[in-house]
């Protein structure tokens, strides 16, 4: 398998090979008695460290192939492998977020966190240290004691995000997590997530329908086409990574890269209309 080559460039040998590697990949389901084909022919790459966007229009199959890799159901066609091995159901080594946060609303927000530390059995205390770490990892500490609807929309979105990290998957997919935020805390999230990830060495699978978001926070980006889903292109993101995501509106490669691929959305979103 290639080595790809920012990584190439930046981390040691073991990551030549993909993390997670979708190979001719199709999966049809059964609605009302008809088939239906959500993806065809799906050939992707997602390399340990990187974050990987996944953008194209609606029911085009991005969330599907999320939960392939997350072994919730197989392929009807191809293979699916994270490290090298068929993903089976179901895969410990990945987390999940969504536009809903399921927080427990009986719970504080220490209670929420300390689910998964819980489930592990982990001791009183040690729990207790974990939590308090993860939310200090993402900018929630002092609120331990608030209950989900005393919480600001973003704050709930850490808390979300800080109980996806008592797991301690290696890799996070993430379905639309801030499509349902106003633009300023969305693009406060994308900052975050970003410096998240780079800081706890997470691989991200991204799904958004928002392109300056896919290009802002991506290192990848793969643009579907509508239904039966295909990559149409994949492409690199030539930003730093350690770009200011604030002002990326007036980068000029930032431009150039949304105006291109727009247009190779554009023909899959004129079909739609
Ligand atoms: N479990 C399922 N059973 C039946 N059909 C499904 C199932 N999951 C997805 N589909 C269908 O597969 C197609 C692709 O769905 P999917 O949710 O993967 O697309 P998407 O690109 O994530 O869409 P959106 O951007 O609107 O969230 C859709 O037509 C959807 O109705």
């Amino acid at each position: 398998m290639t080595k790809h080559p920012d990584q190439a460039m930046t981390q040691s040998d073991n990551v030549t090979s993909p993390l997670i590697a979708f190979r001719n990949v199709g999966k049809q389901f059964i609605v009302k008695g008809e088939p239906l084909q959500a993806v065809h022919g799906i050939d992707l790459d997602v390399y340990e460290g990187e974050i990987l966007t996944l953008v194209g229009p609606s029911g085009c199959g991005k969330s599907t192939l999320l939960n392939m890799a997350a072994g919730l159901f197989a392929p009807t066609e191809g293979e699916v492998f994270y490290r090298g091995s068929q993903v089976q159901p179901y895969n410990p080594a990945v987390g999940y977020m969504t536009q809903s946060d399921h927080l427990l609303p009986w719970r504080d927000v220490i209670g929420n966190i300390a689910i998964p530390l819980e489930i592990k059995g982990l001791s009183k205390s040690e729990i207790s240290r974990r939590v308090e770490e993860l939310m200090e990892t993402v900018g929630l500490g002092g609120f331990g004691k608030s209950y989900p609807n005393q919480l600001s929309g973003g704050m709930r979105k850490r808390c979300a995000l800080a109980r996806l990290l008592a797991y301690d998957p290696e890799t996070l997919l993430m379905d639309e997590p801030f499509a349902a935020l106003d633009a300023l805390l969305r693009m406060r999230m994308q900052i975050e997530i970003r410096d998240l990830c780079r800081r706890l060495n997470k691989t991200v699978m991204f799904v958004t329908h928002d392109l300056d978001e896919a290009v802002a926070i991506g290192d990848r980006c793969a643009v579907f086409t509508g239904r039966p889903g295909s990559i149409e292109r994949i492409v690199d993101v030539p930003l730093a990574p350690d770009r200011n995501i604030l002002h990326l509106r007036k980068d000029p490669d930032y431009r150039a890269i949304t105006a291109d691929l727009w247009e190779v959305l554009a023909p899959s979103i004129e079909q739609e209309l």
